[in-house]
């Protein structure tokens, strides 16, 4: 019995290795082109474990190696090759591409959380923020370019306008909760901006509340902030790549019953509008979620459109990043005091001392804010590293990419090209006045990544975070704590160590006055 399960198993192994050799063979002539590291022998590829503090370290690796090689080099992980392109002109001819070009294999990880979504409309491969690996990749293709067409106008301006009094009463709840730290120690200010990130775009997506600031115990906020620890650790970890293998390991364990969890809480938020629509007509539009709903009709011809499944996806996609950007933006306005000020020099021509919430119109107005955002993202991107999968060979320079390898685009990096950006490292938000953005080359700022499938939610996500800092900066002063940040990356860019700060009141006369009212 043992000697039989034995020769299975070694049979198995041989018959997955000849075939992993022959589905590579033509990746592997190409790829022996361009510089990279070694290729590391198949066993140690398989048994390579990687921990979740790896996770970050193995990031900081790509970063050394794209400092080390300084233009294209490759890597193989497993038996995924992975090219790494730092020459602008070769990034904007494939981002440019949407025929040839579709989501890398990152993605694959994460179709439990997005079972069939528009991210991973179907086609051969695809990663998603670098991490979630789509394995069949949803976005190559038709189904992502027809269903990106349906629910892209749904970030129009005229909807992120009815959104502003759902982040108004958010951010009222948020400064709240901020205010129990004034004058007190430091704290991390990126664990309230993740749940007052979730309660924003939930809302917006669903018209329903998740409270994940008052309830951040809650299965469900629990479940969704586990799912880029577990996409992540997986992608990091070749074994449980096997669906097999992770299925029954315990984090595969833990994952189905979180997915459950998610995909549960969304259905319950899609059948509850499904209902009201039906008993009370459309009365106060919910933009993307009724849009979804009247999409998957019966009989239309986009009737196979999973509101629930879209929601999740544009939910994953939107509320880490966002997180990020607002966590980061406050962890350096803290330590730079003269940007700061300039910061509340602009929101106090806009609102003088009030402390009303910021209309559509009065966000659109916040140049200075709009610049130091940007700025954050260009030295703090939350999403550093993200990739496509090739259909075609495709020439760069020297060498040639093969088709099936991950081209992987490291924004953390690119960002800190000095010939892109002179003085990469320091905080300089003028870099974003419209006269030096318009002498740079549009694809060398990957905050947003860049082309066709560039972030669909980029206005919305600006929107998020020049409100919540608008609010924050004229009700605190911003000050610097004493930890510094420690790097790390999971579906979006964070830091071991939180991003610690101190708060001290502007004027606690001011604040109790005027504080909740709402201009619409
Ligand atoms: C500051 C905040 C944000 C940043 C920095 C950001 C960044 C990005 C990046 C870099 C991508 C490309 C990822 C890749 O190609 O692998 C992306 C895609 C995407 N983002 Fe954002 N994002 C932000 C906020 C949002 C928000 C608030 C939403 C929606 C609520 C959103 C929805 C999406 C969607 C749906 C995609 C996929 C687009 C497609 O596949 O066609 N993002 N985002």
């Amino acid at each position: 019995m043992l000697v039989t399960a034995l020769f299975l198993f070694i049979t198995t192994l041989v018959l997955c290795w000849v075939y992993l050799r022959a589905k590579t063979r033509h990746m592997a002539k190409l790829a022996a082109k361009i510089p990279g590291p070694k290729p590391s022998p198949l066993w140690k590829k398989i048994f390579n474990r990687s921990t979740d503090h790896m996770s970050g370290d193995m990031f900081f690796k790509m970063v050394q190696l794209s400092q080390m090689y300084k233009s294209t080099f490759c890597l193989w992980k497993g038996y995924e090759l992975f090219v790494f392109v730092q020459d602008i002109r070769h990034i904007a001819a494939l981002l440019a591409d949407s025929e040839e070009v579709a989501r890398s294999c990152t993605y694959k990880y994460s179709k439990p959380w997005l079972g069939s979504s528009m991210l991973l409309a179907e086609g051969k491969s695809a990663y998603m923020f670098g991490i979630v690996n789509l394995g069949a990749c949803p976005c190559a293709g038709e189904k992502w370019k027809s269903r990106r067409k349906l629910i892209a106008p749904e970030f129009r301006p005229s909807n992120l306008e009815s959104s502003v009094k759902i982040l108004s009463s958010n951010t009222d709840n948020l400064l709240d909760r901020l205010a129990t730290f004034v004058d007190g120690p430091e704290f991390d200010v990126h664990y309230f901006m993740n749940l007052h990130s979730l309660d924003n775009v939930w809302e917006t997506l669903t018209g329903a509340k998740v409270d994940a600031l008052q309830n951040s115990e809650s299965k469900f906020v629990k479940a969704i902030n586990n799912a880029s620890h577990m996409v992540h650790s997986r992608s990091m970890h070749p074994l449980l790549h096997l669906d097999l293998l992770f299925n029954m390991s315990s984090l595969g364990r833990m994952q189905a019953k979180d997915v459950i969890t998610v995909r549960a809480g969304s259905a319950t938020a899609v059948e509850d509008r499904r209902r009201q629509l039906l008993q009370e007509g459309v009365r106060n539009r919910v933009p993307i979620l009724d849009t979804l709903i009247e999409l998957s009709k019966k009989g239309t011809a986009h009737d196979d459109v999973d509101p629930t499944t879209e929601i999740n996806a544009i939910l994953i996609a939107g509320y880490e990043t966002t997180a990020a950007a607002l966590g980061f933006a406050c962890w350096l306005l803290s330590r730079h005091q003269d940007i700061q000020e300039k910061v509340l020099k602009e929101q106090r021509e806009i609102f003088g001392d009030s402390h009303r919430f910021p209309t559509y119109r009065d966000i659109q107005q916040m140049k200075y804010l709009e610049m130091v955002i940007k700025e954050t993202l260009r030295l703090y991107p939350s999403v550093p590293l993200f990739g496509r999968k090739l259909r075609k060979d495709f020439d760069v320079g020297d060498f040639t990419i093969p088709a099936g390898a991950n081209v992987m685009f490291l924004a953390y990096q690119i960002h800190r090209n000095p010939e892109l950006f002179p003085d990469p490292e320091n905080f300089d938000p003028d870099r974003f006045l419209p006269d030096t953005t318009l002498r740079r080359n549009p694809y060398s700022y990957l905050a947003f990544a860049a082309g066709p499938r560039n972030c669909m939610g980029m206005k919305f996500g600006l929107m998020v975070t020049k409100g919540t800092m608008s609010a924050l900066i004229r009700r605190f002063k911003i000050l610097p704590g004493n930890t510094p940040l420690s790097l790390d990356y999971t579906i979006a860019l964070k830091s071991r160590t939180g991003m610690k700060l101190r708060l001290e009141s502007r004027s606690r006369h001011e604040v109790a006055n005027d504080k909740t009212e709402f201009l619409p």
